[in-house]
């Protein structure tokens, strides 16, 4: 059952169009990532599905509610993480949750909560006074604290130190063990292939792909890339001939291709051929970051177009 509903959201600044027609659902339950280079339209997007921002066009529901027009009544089903500028520096850890457990009619009990981030022995500390990692779990707890099915989390992990970061993974996952389905905008490739069930690439207000980590990992053209060594250099039209070729680079007399599976055995075949050895020949799959890089490339395309366009 979906429990968010984008269809076909349009947002301008200015007259600047941010968001550009983006569709997705996310279903009850699981982690959907936002993930999209800077600028690219995440934050406005979740913004729109938390209706502090109201689209210029499109439709949005949560568990069936408008978040504009039923604002009140969203902010009940959908938790949304603070910025950091929205707590006082002086409130300790027990008033903040104190606090904000007062705008809910049904909050969590705000002890276990603190109890399960991490929280407890800061209770009497002021905002000001906690490390990245200790704001970032109060966030998440004053997020969760009104017992929402929906948990909006925006580049949570960003400036965290790798531990921070990993505790955090965890948390998300404890979150989501508990029933609470999870929108999370990020840029790390690593933290949105650990934790998201499916994922939306956004680039320039578009969703450019939509798919399960693993799904979009195979979409990309270079899904498999194969590195060596050659004995003696391979002749250039052998090369281009390979099928599903994506991209080939030579770098101090190494070689690395990539494509598909059927790349490799062909290459394989090739090297048998023409009785070439081939030294440290490794063979990997491609990571999320190059899936990445791959559908959003058009972008580096289109700004160096610009800047000739330009110049
Ligand atoms: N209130 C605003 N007024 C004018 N422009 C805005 C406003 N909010 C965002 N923008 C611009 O809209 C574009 C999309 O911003 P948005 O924050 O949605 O992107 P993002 O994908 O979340 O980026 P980042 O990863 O850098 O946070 C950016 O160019 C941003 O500068």
């Amino acid at each position: 059952m979906s429990v968010i509903e984008v269809t076909d959201l349009r947002k301008s600044y200015g007259g600047r169009t941010v968001v550009d027609g983006v569709s997705f659902t996310v279903d009850e339950g699981e982690i959907f990532g936002i993930l999209g280079p800077n600028g690219a339209g995440k934050t406005t997007t979740v913004e729109c599905v938390e209706g502090l921002r109201v689209p210029d066009a499109g439709r949005v529901r949560v568990t069936g509610l408008d978040p504009v027009a039923d604002h009140q009544a969203t902010r009940r089903v959908l938790g949304a993480q603070l910025q950091e500028s929205e707590l006082q520096a002086r409130l300790t850890v027990r008033e903040a949750l104190e606090l904000y457990a007062a705008f809910y009619p049904r909050p969590l009990d705000w002890r276990p909560l603190a109890e399960r981030l991490g929280l407890t022995d800061r209770l009497t500390t002021r905002f000001a006074k906690l490390s990245g990692g200790q704001k970032q779990r109060l966030f998440i707890a004053l997020a969760l604290i009104g017992n929402p099915r929906i948990v909006v989390l925006d580049e949570l992990t960003t400036g965290l130190d790798p531990r921070a970061r990993r505790d955090t993974w965890e948390l998300i996952e404890d979150i989501r063990a508990n029933g609470v389905t999870v929108l999370l905008v990020t840029h790390f490739m690593e933290e949105a292939q650990r934790l998201c069930d499916r994922i939306a690439v956004i680039d320039k207000g578009r969703v450019a792909a939509l798919d399960t980590p693993s799904g979009l990992i195979r979409r990309s053209a270079g899904a498999t890339v194969i590195s060596f060594t050659p004995s003696a250099p391979l002749d250039e039209g052998d090369l281009i001939a390979l099928p599903a070729l994506a991209s080939a680079e030579h770098k101090d007399g190494r070689l690395t291709l990539s494509g598909t599976d059927e790349t490799v055995n062909a290459v394989i075949t090739l090297l048998a051929r023409r009785h070439i050895t081939a030294h440290q020949l490794r063979v990997t799959d491609a990571t999320l970051d190059d899936a990445f890089l791959d559908l959003t490339k058009t972008d580096t395309a289109d700004t160096a177009d610009t800047k000739e366009a330009a110049a």
